[in-house]
């Protein structure tokens, strides 16, 4: 899957082109997107098939992924086939814990994907029956080191552990081999953002090597 999001003040955010850059992404051969906000998810529903995961970025400290119940009903009002939030255990800004929102959102017929930092997030995701966990926050929580490539330990102890629950792996997978590892290591899917719809990033890459 590809995640198609650009950050607050970037000339690439406008949902018209995060649809062409999902329907690009798509047309390379992604099976689902990952984006960022309710005119982005719409904008993307309209023009892809493929499931879109939906999340509300809030700010950028402490919970900002979808931090709140009301900011997950936004999203799937908004068209997401399934809703990712921060499931650490972080303080949430309306006071609900991570299982409480979990609850609200399953009662609503809402498909939640947790995003996790810690195993012990993942461990927490999962007693509170998240029907997809991710390692989406690992190296951003402080909780781990920010590795280089993807969390390749964290995906593995959370395969291991939780057998039956499908298991996502984000963050930081910036090569098709990267990919390729991910999948082998036993994830049931993976989320690919940066290396293939952030340009900024993918050109720094590259002077950042020139001037090495
Ligand atoms: C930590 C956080 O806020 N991650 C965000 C979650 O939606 C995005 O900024 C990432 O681009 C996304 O997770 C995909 O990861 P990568 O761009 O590394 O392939």
């Amino acid at each position: 899957m590809v995640s198609c999001q650009a950050y607050p003040g970037e000339p690439l955010r406008h949902p018209e082109t995060m649809a062409q850059m999902a329907q690009a992404a798509v047309q390379g051969g992604a099976v689902g997107i990952r984006c960022q906000g309710l005119s982005d998810i719409s904008a993307i529903k309209g023009q892809v098939d493929v499931p879109v995961i939906g999340i509300w970025k809030d700010g950028s400290e402490g919970v900002y992924i979808t931090p709140t119940l009301r900011h997950a009903r936004c999203c799937a009002a908004a068209g997401a086939d399934i809703i990712a939030l921060d499931a650490t255990g972080r303080p949430r800004p309306d006071g609900r814990s991570y299982a409480e929102t979990v609850h609200a959102l399953h009662d609503e017929g809402i498909t939640v994907m947790a995003d996790c930092g810690s195993f012990a997030d993942a461990e927490r995701a999962v007693e509170a029956g998240s029907d997809i966990i991710s390692t989406t926050l690992a190296g951003y929580t402080g909780e781990r080191e920010k590795t280089d490539g993807p969390d390749f330990e964290l995906l593995g102890e959370m395969i291991k552990a939780f057998p039956d629950v499908p298991v996502l792996c984000e963050g930081r997978i910036h090569t098709p081999e990267q990919l390729h590892q991910v999948m082998e290591a036993g994830a049931w899917a993976a989320v690919v953002g940066t290396a293939i719809t952030h340009p900024t990033s993918i050109t720094s890459w590259f002077v950042a090597r020139l001037n090495k």
